[in-house]
């Protein structure tokens, strides 16, 4: 018998993907209430305790509300929101981080989904902070941009509502106050938040994330290739995050990996100036939200983490 799959907010933007994903694997019986009981209490609560996993796709409070009804030992949960990332008890969702991440993951019944910017910043800093070539108290900076559905279903209206498209891009997370920093820095392993200016822009789905480091200033001083063989080592076995060269390449679009569940990430710079741009390419809904929660989910119930992903 299939193992089951309730998805909690199910018919929002990152749920609608879950299901997408979970159709074409075709390994597990999936869970969806209907519409007039998709918020009832009741049944809800009845889904989270019958289901083998749930992901919640779902606004912070409600997730946590979520949480709080399960009230048996054997539902294991996979949370897609901000809620859980840097809480006590929660393993955090992202694979690739450390060399023992998967296998946490894989036992764990509590996971916290990374968000989507912070899986492009911890893809590109963390194997250069683990080698000591960026250290632990450096003041770091990263410039990201998103497709507008990253917003969920309510920009979703707004760049496609009756007015048209409000910006073709726009800055946002002006007060350095944005959700994502203390995932980002925990994780890391950072002393100080980084400094993070996300934007977004007028297309669906994409996301560059991009970290400028002054290799120059930097104790060890290290060279681009050391960067890029820091991060081709820590991503070697991976099926998800590919290290590509950079070398004629002039630009990159936010698009590069729109329509996947993978992430690429590329080292540029001036060698001579001794500086860098760590940039990482990703789907929002994809290595940022579906994709993941569905390699956690794969890693969870044993199977190939790659299962029923497009990369
Ligand atoms: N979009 C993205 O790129 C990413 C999103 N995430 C996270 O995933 C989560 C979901 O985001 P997203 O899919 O974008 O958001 P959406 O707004 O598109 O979807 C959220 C869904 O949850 C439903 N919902 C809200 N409250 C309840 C409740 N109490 N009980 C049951 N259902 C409820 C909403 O229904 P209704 O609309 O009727 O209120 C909606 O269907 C969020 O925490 C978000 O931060 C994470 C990574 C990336
Ligand atoms: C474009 C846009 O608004 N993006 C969202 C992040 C989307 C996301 O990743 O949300 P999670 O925190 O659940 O991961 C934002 O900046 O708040």
């Amino acid at each position: 018998m299939k193992q089951s799959v309730f998805i909690d907010g199910g018919v929002g933007t990152t749920g609608l993907e879950i299901v997408e994903r979970l159709t074409r694997h075709g390994g597990f019986e999936i869970v969806r209430l209907d519409e007039a009981r998709r918020k009832d209490a009741d049944a809800r609560k009845e889904a989270l305790n019958d289901a083998d996993f749930v992901i919640l796709c779902l606004p912070d409070d409600a997730a946590r509300e979520a949480v709080t009804m399960i009230d048996n030992d054997k539902t294991r949960v996979i949370d897609a929101s901000t809620a859980h990332r840097v809480a006590e008890g929660w393993v955090y969702g992202l694979p690739e981080l450390e060399p023992d991440q998967a296998d946490r993951i894989a036992g764990a019944s509590r996971v916290a989904n990374p968000g989507c910017y912070p899986t492009g910043f911890l893809a590109l800093v963390r194997p250069l902070i683990r080698l000591g070539l960026i250290p632990a108290d450096w003041p770091l900076s990263v410039n990201a941009t998103s497709g507008y559905s990253g917003g969920g279903r309510s920009m979703i209206a707004e760049f496609e509502g009756e007015g048209g498209p409000p910006s073709a891009f726009r800055n946002y997370g002006l007060s350095l106050a944005h959700k994502h920093v203390p995932e980002m820095q925990k994780h890391a392993r950072l002393e100080h938040p980084p400094i993070f200016q996300p934007a977004v822009a007028d297309t669906y789905r994409g996301m560059l994330v991009e970290v400028p480091l002054a290799l120059h200033a930097l104790p060890r001083k290290p060279s681009l290739a050391a960067c890029e063989k820091a991060l081709t080592d820590a991503y070697a076995g991976s099926a998800l995050v590919h290290v590509e060269p950079s070398e004629g390449v002039s630009a990159i679009m936010i698009e590069a990996d729109a329509g996947t569940d993978r992430m690429t990430l590329r080292v540029f710079g001036n060698e001579e100036r001794g500086q860098a741009r760590l940039i990482a390419t990703l789907d929002n809904l994809g290595k940022g939200a579906a994709g993941a929660a569905v390699q956690n989910l794969n890693l969870m119930a044993g199977l190939d983490p790659a299962t029923g992903l497009t990369l």
